[in-house]
Protein backbone atom coordinates (compact mmCIF):
# COMPACT_ATOMS: atom_id res chain seq x y z
CA UNK A 1 0.00 0.00 0.00
CA UNK A 2 1.18 3.42 -0.84
CA UNK A 3 0.14 7.21 0.41
CA UNK A 4 0.08 9.98 -1.03
CA UNK A 5 -0.39 13.78 0.17
CA UNK A 6 -3.76 15.68 0.48
CA UNK A 7 -2.09 18.33 -1.25
CA UNK A 8 -0.11 16.34 -3.96
CA UNK A 9 3.45 17.48 -3.23
CA UNK A 10 4.77 14.80 -0.84
CA UNK A 11 6.89 11.89 -1.66
CA UNK A 12 4.57 8.99 -1.26
CA UNK A 13 5.18 6.56 1.56
CA UNK A 14 4.62 3.04 2.80
CA UNK A 15 2.89 1.97 5.73
CA UNK A 16 5.92 2.33 8.50
CA UNK A 17 6.95 5.44 7.18
CA UNK A 18 3.96 6.87 7.01
CA UNK A 19 3.06 5.44 10.47
CA UNK A 20 6.14 6.85 11.90
CA UNK A 21 5.64 10.29 10.46
CA UNK A 22 2.51 12.92 11.04
CA UNK A 23 2.23 15.72 8.86
CA UNK A 24 3.33 15.09 4.74
CA UNK A 25 6.48 17.79 4.04
CA UNK A 26 3.75 19.93 1.89
CA UNK A 27 1.78 20.33 5.04
CA UNK A 28 -1.01 17.65 3.67
CA UNK A 29 -2.23 14.43 5.32
CA UNK A 30 -1.70 11.27 3.85
CA UNK A 31 -4.08 8.70 2.59
CA UNK A 32 -3.80 5.62 0.80
CA UNK A 33 -3.25 6.11 -3.20
CA UNK A 34 -5.99 3.64 -3.60
CA UNK A 35 -8.33 1.50 -1.16
CA UNK A 36 -8.99 -1.67 -0.83
CA UNK A 37 -12.48 -2.65 -1.38
CA UNK A 38 -14.59 -5.88 0.42
CA UNK A 39 -16.45 -7.22 -1.69
CA UNK A 40 -20.64 -8.42 -0.96
CA UNK A 41 -19.01 -11.91 0.59
CA UNK A 42 -16.21 -10.72 2.73
CA UNK A 43 -18.35 -7.91 4.79
CA UNK A 44 -21.06 -10.95 5.29
CA UNK A 45 -18.50 -13.48 6.15
CA UNK A 46 -17.39 -10.60 9.28
CA UNK A 47 -20.37 -11.01 11.28
CA UNK A 48 -20.49 -12.23 14.37
CA UNK A 49 -16.88 -12.70 13.88
CA UNK A 50 -14.65 -11.40 17.32
CA UNK A 51 -13.41 -7.81 17.10
CA UNK A 52 -9.87 -8.53 16.70
CA UNK A 53 -10.75 -10.87 13.75
CA UNK A 54 -12.41 -8.35 11.88
CA UNK A 55 -10.02 -5.83 12.77
CA UNK A 56 -7.07 -8.01 11.60
CA UNK A 57 -9.52 -8.50 8.19
CA UNK A 58 -9.97 -4.83 8.05
CA UNK A 59 -6.51 -3.15 8.52
CA UNK A 60 -4.29 -5.99 6.72
CA UNK A 61 -4.51 -4.69 3.55
CA UNK A 62 -3.37 -1.44 4.65
CA UNK A 63 -0.42 -2.37 6.62
CA UNK A 64 0.83 -4.81 3.76
CA UNK A 65 3.68 -6.65 4.03
CA UNK A 66 5.25 -4.49 5.98
CA UNK A 67 4.52 -6.39 9.70
CA UNK A 68 4.03 -10.36 9.80
CA UNK A 69 0.47 -11.65 9.93
CA UNK A 70 1.22 -13.44 13.08
CA UNK A 71 2.81 -10.22 15.26
CA UNK A 72 0.19 -8.51 13.50
CA UNK A 73 -2.76 -10.61 15.20
CA UNK A 74 -0.35 -10.39 18.51
CA UNK A 75 -0.63 -6.78 18.54
CA UNK A 76 -4.16 -6.50 17.93
CA UNK A 77 -5.30 -9.31 20.43
CA UNK A 78 -2.99 -7.35 23.05
CA UNK A 79 -4.55 -4.22 22.03
CA UNK A 80 -8.26 -5.32 22.71
CA UNK A 81 -7.81 -7.12 25.40
CA UNK A 82 -7.32 -4.18 27.76
CA UNK A 83 -11.59 -3.28 26.56
CA UNK A 84 -13.63 -3.67 29.63
CA UNK A 85 -16.32 -5.23 27.61
CA UNK A 86 -15.85 -9.12 25.64
CA UNK A 87 -17.14 -7.01 22.48
CA UNK A 88 -14.87 -4.39 22.82
CA UNK A 89 -17.16 -2.01 21.15
CA UNK A 90 -21.11 -3.35 22.14
CA UNK A 91 -23.86 -1.99 20.44
CA UNK A 92 -27.06 -1.36 22.14
CA UNK A 93 -30.59 -0.48 21.51
CA UNK A 94 -31.95 3.07 21.95
CA UNK A 95 -35.05 2.65 20.41
CA UNK A 96 -36.72 1.20 17.13
CA UNK A 97 -33.43 1.13 14.65
CA UNK A 98 -31.64 3.75 16.94
CA UNK A 99 -28.39 1.96 18.28
CA UNK A 100 -25.57 3.42 20.36
CA UNK A 101 -21.76 2.23 19.68
CA UNK A 102 -19.97 2.34 22.61
CA UNK A 103 -16.52 2.59 22.43
CA UNK A 104 -15.58 3.90 26.12
CA UNK A 105 -14.80 0.49 27.01
CA UNK A 106 -11.18 1.24 26.36
CA UNK A 107 -8.23 2.41 29.40
CA UNK A 108 -8.96 5.78 29.45
CA UNK A 109 -12.83 5.63 28.83
CA UNK A 110 -12.97 7.22 24.99
CA UNK A 111 -13.28 6.02 21.83
CA UNK A 112 -9.48 7.39 21.36
CA UNK A 113 -8.54 3.99 23.04
CA UNK A 114 -9.18 1.93 20.37
CA UNK A 115 -6.58 3.67 18.06
CA UNK A 116 -4.23 4.23 20.34
CA UNK A 117 -3.85 0.90 22.48
CA UNK A 118 -2.74 -0.50 18.74
CA UNK A 119 -0.94 3.02 17.24
CA UNK A 120 1.39 2.46 20.66
CA UNK A 121 2.41 -0.82 20.03
CA UNK A 122 3.02 -0.58 16.19
CA UNK A 123 5.21 2.25 16.60
CA UNK A 124 7.15 0.14 19.85
CA UNK A 125 7.21 -2.43 17.46
CA UNK A 126 8.69 -0.95 14.25
CA UNK A 127 10.97 1.39 16.44
CA UNK A 128 12.15 -1.56 18.15
CA UNK A 129 13.22 -3.52 15.07
CA UNK A 130 14.81 -0.24 13.41
CA UNK A 131 16.67 0.46 16.80
CA UNK A 132 15.63 3.88 17.00
CA UNK A 133 14.41 6.17 18.89
CA UNK A 134 10.81 8.67 18.36
CA UNK A 135 9.49 11.58 20.11
CA UNK A 136 5.89 12.32 20.26
CA UNK A 137 4.12 15.67 20.04
CA UNK A 138 0.25 15.59 20.35
CA UNK A 139 -2.27 17.69 20.86
CA UNK A 140 -5.26 17.25 22.84
CA UNK A 141 -8.67 18.80 23.78
CA UNK A 142 -8.85 16.06 26.38
CA UNK A 143 -8.99 12.47 25.37
CA UNK A 144 -6.40 11.75 22.91
CA UNK A 145 -4.15 13.18 25.49
CA UNK A 146 -4.90 9.81 27.81
CA UNK A 147 -5.29 7.51 25.34
CA UNK A 148 -2.02 8.16 23.69
CA UNK A 149 -0.06 8.57 27.06
CA UNK A 150 -1.46 5.30 27.92
CA UNK A 151 -0.60 3.14 24.80
CA UNK A 152 2.60 4.60 24.45
CA UNK A 153 3.79 5.21 27.81
CA UNK A 154 5.44 1.77 28.14
CA UNK A 155 7.60 2.08 24.94
CA UNK A 156 11.51 2.65 25.84
CA UNK A 157 11.79 4.21 22.17
CA UNK A 158 9.64 6.89 22.55
CA UNK A 159 8.64 10.39 24.93
CA UNK A 160 5.44 11.85 24.93
CA UNK A 161 5.02 15.33 24.64
CA UNK A 162 1.41 16.12 25.21
CA UNK A 163 -0.15 19.75 25.04
CA UNK A 164 -3.38 20.52 26.16
CA UNK A 165 -5.67 23.88 26.69
CA UNK A 166 -4.63 24.98 30.25
CA UNK A 167 -8.24 24.95 32.18
CA UNK A 168 -9.55 24.38 28.74
CA UNK A 169 -10.20 20.46 29.53
CA UNK A 170 -12.37 18.06 32.69
CA UNK A 171 -10.75 17.77 35.75
CA UNK A 172 -10.78 13.62 35.18
CA UNK A 173 -9.28 14.08 31.23
CA UNK A 174 -6.46 16.44 32.51
CA UNK A 175 -5.79 14.12 35.72
CA UNK A 176 -5.59 11.52 33.52
CA UNK A 177 -2.87 13.06 31.60
CA UNK A 178 -1.03 14.56 34.50
CA UNK A 179 -0.95 11.89 37.27
CA UNK A 180 0.75 9.66 35.00
CA UNK A 181 4.38 10.42 36.24
CA UNK A 182 6.72 7.97 34.21
CA UNK A 183 10.19 9.10 32.82
CA UNK A 184 9.19 9.69 28.93
CA UNK A 185 5.73 11.45 29.58
CA UNK A 186 5.69 15.15 29.22
CA UNK A 187 2.15 17.41 30.09
CA UNK A 188 2.53 20.82 28.87
CA UNK A 189 -0.72 23.52 29.80
CA UNK A 190 -1.08 25.86 26.63
CA UNK A 191 -2.60 29.22 27.37
CA UNK A 192 -4.66 29.02 24.52
CA UNK A 193 -7.10 26.73 23.21
CA UNK A 194 -6.82 23.53 21.11
CA UNK A 195 -6.48 25.16 18.09
CA UNK A 196 -3.36 26.70 18.91
CA UNK A 197 -2.17 23.15 20.53
CA UNK A 198 -2.82 21.62 17.11
CA UNK A 199 -0.80 24.66 15.63
CA UNK A 200 2.07 24.23 17.29
CA UNK A 201 2.23 20.40 17.10
CA UNK A 202 1.82 20.56 13.30
CA UNK A 203 4.38 23.53 12.90
CA UNK A 204 6.77 21.42 14.71
CA UNK A 205 6.12 18.96 11.67
CA UNK A 206 6.95 21.78 9.63
CA UNK A 207 10.78 22.60 11.06
CA UNK A 208 12.30 19.64 12.82
CA UNK A 209 15.69 21.24 13.49
CA UNK A 210 14.65 21.49 17.52
CA UNK A 211 14.97 17.73 17.75
CA UNK A 212 18.58 17.62 15.73
CA UNK A 213 17.54 14.45 14.06
CA UNK A 214 15.23 12.78 16.24
CA UNK A 215 11.88 11.23 14.32
CA UNK A 216 8.90 13.32 15.38
CA UNK A 217 6.26 11.23 15.44
CA UNK A 218 2.35 12.02 15.67
CA UNK A 219 -0.30 10.50 17.65
CA UNK A 220 -3.33 12.56 16.18
CA UNK A 221 -5.65 11.38 13.85
CA UNK A 222 -3.52 13.56 10.88
CA UNK A 223 -1.48 9.78 11.42
CA UNK A 224 -3.01 7.62 9.04
CA UNK A 225 -2.69 4.64 11.54
CA UNK A 226 -5.18 6.58 13.77
CA UNK A 227 -7.91 6.34 11.06
CA UNK A 228 -6.99 2.99 9.83
CA UNK A 229 -8.01 1.44 13.36
CA UNK A 230 -10.94 3.31 13.58
CA UNK A 231 -12.54 1.72 9.99
CA UNK A 232 -12.39 -1.09 12.21
CA UNK A 233 -15.69 -0.36 14.54
CA UNK A 234 -17.68 1.04 11.81
CA UNK A 235 -17.43 -2.44 9.50
CA UNK A 236 -18.01 -4.66 12.99
CA UNK A 237 -21.01 -2.41 14.00
CA UNK A 238 -22.77 -2.66 10.74
CA UNK A 239 -22.19 -6.27 9.76
CA UNK A 240 -23.66 -6.87 13.19
CA UNK A 241 -26.77 -5.05 11.97
CA UNK A 242 -27.21 -6.94 8.92
CA UNK A 243 -24.95 -5.07 6.46
CA UNK A 244 -23.49 -6.21 3.69
CA UNK A 245 -27.34 -7.39 3.46
CA UNK A 246 -29.18 -3.56 4.51
CA UNK A 247 -27.67 -0.66 4.22
CA UNK A 248 -27.22 1.33 7.91
CA UNK A 249 -26.57 4.95 8.78
CA UNK A 250 -24.08 6.58 11.39
CA UNK A 251 -23.90 9.77 13.93
CA UNK A 252 -20.85 10.99 14.80
CA UNK A 253 -20.00 13.52 17.34
CA UNK A 254 -17.23 15.41 15.30
CA UNK A 255 -14.37 18.29 15.64
CA UNK A 256 -11.07 17.14 14.48
CA UNK A 257 -12.83 14.57 11.78
CA UNK A 258 -10.98 11.95 12.42
CA UNK A 259 -13.61 9.41 13.17
CA UNK A 260 -16.12 10.16 10.47
CA UNK A 261 -13.68 10.28 8.16
CA UNK A 262 -12.91 6.39 9.60
CA UNK A 263 -16.03 6.04 8.86
CA UNK A 264 -16.45 7.38 5.45
CA UNK A 265 -13.35 5.31 4.21
CA UNK A 266 -15.27 2.30 5.24
CA UNK A 267 -18.32 3.61 2.75
CA UNK A 268 -15.77 3.60 0.11
CA UNK A 269 -14.03 0.28 1.10
CA UNK A 270 -17.57 -1.21 0.05
CA UNK A 271 -19.68 -0.66 3.65
CA UNK A 272 -23.28 -0.32 2.39
CA UNK A 273 -23.60 3.47 4.56
CA UNK A 274 -27.28 5.30 3.55
CA UNK A 275 -25.65 8.52 5.24
CA UNK A 276 -23.13 10.05 7.92
CA UNK A 277 -24.46 12.91 10.24
CA UNK A 278 -22.20 15.28 11.45
CA UNK A 279 -23.33 16.17 15.34
CA UNK A 280 -21.03 19.58 16.53
CA UNK A 281 -21.27 21.66 19.55
CA UNK A 282 -22.00 24.94 19.20
CA UNK A 283 -18.31 24.78 17.48
CA UNK A 284 -20.28 24.15 14.70
CA UNK A 285 -18.19 25.06 11.23
CA UNK A 286 -19.02 21.52 10.49
CA UNK A 287 -22.19 22.13 10.02
CA UNK A 288 -22.41 25.27 8.70
CA UNK A 289 -20.04 24.42 6.21
CA UNK A 290 -22.39 21.76 5.15
CA UNK A 291 -25.28 23.56 5.66
CA UNK A 292 -24.80 26.49 4.70
CA UNK A 293 -21.29 26.86 2.56
CA UNK A 294 -20.23 28.96 5.64
CA UNK A 295 -16.48 27.95 5.74
CA UNK A 296 -14.93 30.11 8.01
CA UNK A 297 -13.21 30.30 11.20
CA UNK A 298 -15.55 31.76 14.09
CA UNK A 299 -13.72 32.35 17.80
CA UNK A 300 -13.57 28.86 19.47
CA UNK A 301 -15.83 28.38 22.20
CA UNK A 302 -15.61 26.77 25.79
CA UNK A 303 -18.57 23.96 25.52
CA UNK A 304 -19.92 21.49 28.48
CA UNK A 305 -18.30 18.93 25.81
CA UNK A 306 -14.82 20.64 25.34
CA UNK A 307 -13.49 17.86 23.94
CA UNK A 308 -15.19 18.69 20.34
CA UNK A 309 -13.71 22.54 21.07
CA UNK A 310 -12.03 22.72 17.64
CA UNK A 311 -12.34 25.12 14.61
CA UNK A 312 -9.66 23.92 12.38
CA UNK A 313 -10.79 21.01 11.48
CA UNK A 314 -7.64 18.64 10.63
CA UNK A 315 -9.40 15.58 8.53
CA UNK A 316 -11.88 17.56 7.66
CA UNK A 317 -8.72 18.09 4.80
CA UNK A 318 -8.88 14.29 3.98
CA UNK A 319 -12.85 14.33 3.25
CA UNK A 320 -11.94 17.61 0.74
CA UNK A 321 -9.51 15.82 -1.15
CA UNK A 322 -11.60 13.08 -1.91
CA UNK A 323 -14.69 15.90 -2.70
CA UNK A 324 -12.66 17.83 -4.93
CA UNK A 325 -11.81 14.13 -6.66
CA UNK A 326 -8.11 14.04 -5.12
CA UNK A 327 -6.87 17.50 -6.63
CA UNK A 328 -3.98 18.53 -4.11
CA UNK A 329 -3.87 21.98 -6.05
CA UNK A 330 -7.20 22.71 -5.48
CA UNK A 331 -7.10 21.36 -1.73
CA UNK A 332 -4.43 23.70 -0.95
CA UNK A 333 -5.59 26.63 -2.80
CA UNK A 334 -8.97 26.27 -0.63
CA UNK A 335 -7.18 25.67 2.93
CA UNK A 336 -4.75 28.68 1.99
CA UNK A 337 -7.70 30.65 1.49
CA UNK A 338 -9.02 29.16 4.55
CA UNK A 339 -6.23 30.31 6.95
CA UNK A 340 -6.61 33.81 5.49
CA UNK A 341 -10.37 34.79 4.93
CA UNK A 342 -13.73 33.06 5.05
CA UNK A 343 -13.60 30.21 2.22
CA UNK A 344 -16.37 28.53 0.30
CA UNK A 345 -16.41 25.40 -1.28
CA UNK A 346 -16.96 24.78 -5.00
CA UNK A 347 -20.60 23.83 -5.99
CA UNK A 348 -19.57 20.60 -7.06
CA UNK A 349 -17.62 19.20 -4.13
CA UNK A 350 -20.85 20.21 -2.03
CA UNK A 351 -23.31 18.38 -3.79
CA UNK A 352 -21.02 15.50 -3.33
CA UNK A 353 -20.86 15.81 0.38
CA UNK A 354 -24.67 16.95 0.68
CA UNK A 355 -25.79 13.23 -1.02
CA UNK A 356 -24.04 11.44 2.40
CA UNK A 357 -24.03 14.01 4.61
CA UNK A 358 -26.07 15.52 6.94
CA UNK A 359 -25.52 17.70 10.15
CA UNK A 360 -27.31 19.43 13.16
CA UNK A 361 -25.61 21.24 16.18
CA UNK A 362 -26.32 21.51 19.63
CA UNK A 363 -25.76 24.13 21.90
CA UNK A 364 -24.61 23.87 26.01
CA UNK A 365 -28.32 24.45 27.21
CA UNK A 366 -29.36 21.46 24.36
CA UNK A 367 -26.74 18.90 25.75
CA UNK A 368 -28.36 19.59 29.03
CA UNK A 369 -32.02 19.03 28.23
CA UNK A 370 -30.92 16.18 25.84
CA UNK A 371 -29.01 14.28 28.64
CA UNK A 372 -32.06 14.32 30.64
CA UNK A 373 -34.15 13.61 27.56
CA UNK A 374 -32.50 10.65 26.56
CA UNK A 375 -31.75 9.18 30.38
CA UNK A 376 -35.65 9.29 30.47
CA UNK A 377 -36.52 8.08 27.62
CA UNK A 378 -33.72 5.22 27.22
CA UNK A 379 -32.35 4.90 30.64
CA UNK A 380 -28.62 5.65 29.16
CA UNK A 381 -26.69 8.29 30.89
CA UNK A 382 -25.13 9.98 27.83
CA UNK A 383 -21.53 11.62 27.87
CA UNK A 384 -21.79 15.58 26.21
CA UNK A 385 -20.56 14.93 23.24
CA UNK A 386 -22.63 11.54 22.97
CA UNK A 387 -25.73 13.79 23.56
CA UNK A 388 -24.89 16.12 20.52
CA UNK A 389 -25.16 13.06 18.45
CA UNK A 390 -28.18 11.71 19.86
CA UNK A 391 -30.02 15.18 19.44
CA UNK A 392 -28.37 15.49 15.33
CA UNK A 393 -29.30 11.75 14.91
CA UNK A 394 -33.23 12.34 16.01
CA UNK A 395 -32.90 15.60 13.78
CA UNK A 396 -30.95 14.70 11.01
CA UNK A 397 -32.08 10.85 9.61
CA UNK A 398 -32.50 11.18 6.35
CA UNK A 399 -35.27 7.99 7.02
CA UNK A 400 -36.37 5.83 9.81
CA UNK A 401 -36.12 2.28 8.37
CA UNK A 402 -31.98 2.36 8.12
CA UNK A 403 -30.71 1.28 11.23
CA UNK A 404 -28.94 4.88 12.50
CA UNK A 405 -26.26 3.88 14.89
CA UNK A 406 -24.73 6.62 17.21
CA UNK A 407 -21.41 6.61 18.03
CA UNK A 408 -20.79 6.67 22.05
CA UNK A 409 -17.56 8.52 22.26
CA UNK A 410 -16.82 8.92 25.80
CA UNK A 411 -18.11 7.89 29.25
CA UNK A 412 -20.23 10.21 31.25
CA UNK A 413 -17.78 9.97 34.17
CA UNK A 414 -15.16 12.03 32.23
CA UNK A 415 -17.56 15.09 32.45
CA UNK A 416 -19.34 15.82 35.76
CA UNK A 417 -19.55 19.49 34.90
CA UNK A 418 -22.43 18.69 31.95
CA UNK A 419 -23.83 15.78 33.95
CA UNK A 420 -24.41 17.24 37.31
CA UNK A 421 -25.79 20.50 35.34
CA UNK A 422 -28.36 17.72 33.65
CA UNK A 423 -29.59 16.86 37.86
CA UNK A 424 -27.57 13.76 38.05
CA UNK A 425 -25.20 13.07 41.17
CA UNK A 426 -22.49 12.35 38.60
CA UNK A 427 -21.05 9.13 37.00
CA UNK A 428 -18.67 7.09 39.14
CA UNK A 429 -15.14 6.19 37.39
CA UNK A 430 -14.05 3.02 37.31
CA UNK A 431 -12.60 1.28 40.36
CA UNK A 432 -9.19 1.25 38.62
CA UNK A 433 -9.43 5.41 38.87
CA UNK A 434 -11.40 5.67 42.15
CA UNK A 435 -8.31 7.74 43.41
CA UNK A 436 -7.59 9.22 40.46
CA UNK A 437 -8.37 12.69 41.91
CA UNK A 438 -6.31 12.25 44.94
CA UNK A 439 -2.85 11.01 42.82
CA UNK A 440 -0.40 13.71 42.44
CA UNK A 441 0.27 15.62 39.66
CA UNK A 442 2.66 17.05 37.41
CA UNK A 443 2.66 19.27 34.61
CA UNK A 444 3.83 22.50 32.85
CA UNK A 445 1.85 25.45 31.81
CA UNK A 446 3.66 27.34 28.82
CA UNK A 447 2.87 30.23 26.43
CA UNK A 448 1.18 29.39 23.14
CA UNK A 449 4.53 29.73 21.09
CA UNK A 450 5.89 27.75 19.06
CA UNK A 451 9.57 28.48 20.01
CA UNK A 452 8.68 27.83 24.07
CA UNK A 453 6.92 24.33 23.41
CA UNK A 454 9.92 23.37 20.90
CA UNK A 455 12.45 24.67 23.76
CA UNK A 456 10.86 22.58 26.46
CA UNK A 457 10.84 19.60 24.35
CA UNK A 458 14.67 19.89 23.25
CA UNK A 459 15.53 20.29 26.60
CA UNK A 460 13.80 17.58 28.36
CA UNK A 461 13.64 14.70 25.83
CA UNK A 462 15.80 11.98 26.67
C1 LIG B 1 -15.42 12.42 23.41
C2 LIG B 1 -15.16 12.93 22.04
N1 LIG B 1 -16.18 12.97 21.18
C3 LIG B 1 -16.01 13.45 19.94
C4 LIG B 1 -14.79 13.91 19.50
C5 LIG B 1 -14.66 14.38 18.09
O1 LIG B 1 -14.01 13.39 17.33
P1 LIG B 1 -13.21 13.78 16.03
O2 LIG B 1 -12.19 14.76 16.42
O3 LIG B 1 -12.64 12.50 15.54
O4 LIG B 1 -14.19 14.38 15.09
C6 LIG B 1 -13.70 13.89 20.36
C7 LIG B 1 -12.34 14.36 20.01
O5 LIG B 1 -11.88 14.41 18.96
C8 LIG B 1 -13.88 13.36 21.66
O6 LIG B 1 -12.86 13.25 22.49
N1 LIG C 1 -10.93 15.60 20.67
C1 LIG C 1 -9.57 15.28 20.54
C2 LIG C 1 -8.82 16.31 19.74
C3 LIG C 1 -7.69 15.70 18.98
O1 LIG C 1 -8.22 14.87 18.00
P1 LIG C 1 -7.41 13.77 17.22
O2 LIG C 1 -8.44 12.75 16.88
O3 LIG C 1 -6.82 14.42 16.04
O4 LIG C 1 -6.35 13.22 18.12
C4 LIG C 1 -8.99 15.08 21.92
O5 LIG C 1 -9.74 14.63 22.77
O6 LIG C 1 -7.85 15.34 22.17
Amino acid sequence: MRYISTRGAAPELDFEDVLLTGLASDGGLYVPKTLPRFSHDELADMAGKPYSEVAFRVMKPFVGDSIDDATFRGLIEDSYATFKHDAVVPSVQLGPNHYLLELFHGPTLAFKDVALQLLGRLLDHFLTRRNEKGVIMGATSGDTGSAAIEGCRHSDHLDIFILHPYQRVSEVQRRQMTTVLSDNVFNVAIEGNFDDAQAIVKGSFADQQFLNGTRLIAVNSINWARIMAQIVYYVYAAVNLGAPHREVSFTVPSANFGNLYAGFTASQMGLPVRQFVIATNANDILHRTLASNDFSKKELLATLAPSMDIVVSSNFERLLFDAYDRDGDQVRALLEQFQQEPAVLAEAPLARLRAQFASASLSDDGIIEVIKDAFARTGELLDPHTATGFYAAEKARADQTTPMITLATAHPAKFEDAIVKAGFDGAALPPSMADLLEREEQYAVLPAELSAVQAYVAEHRH
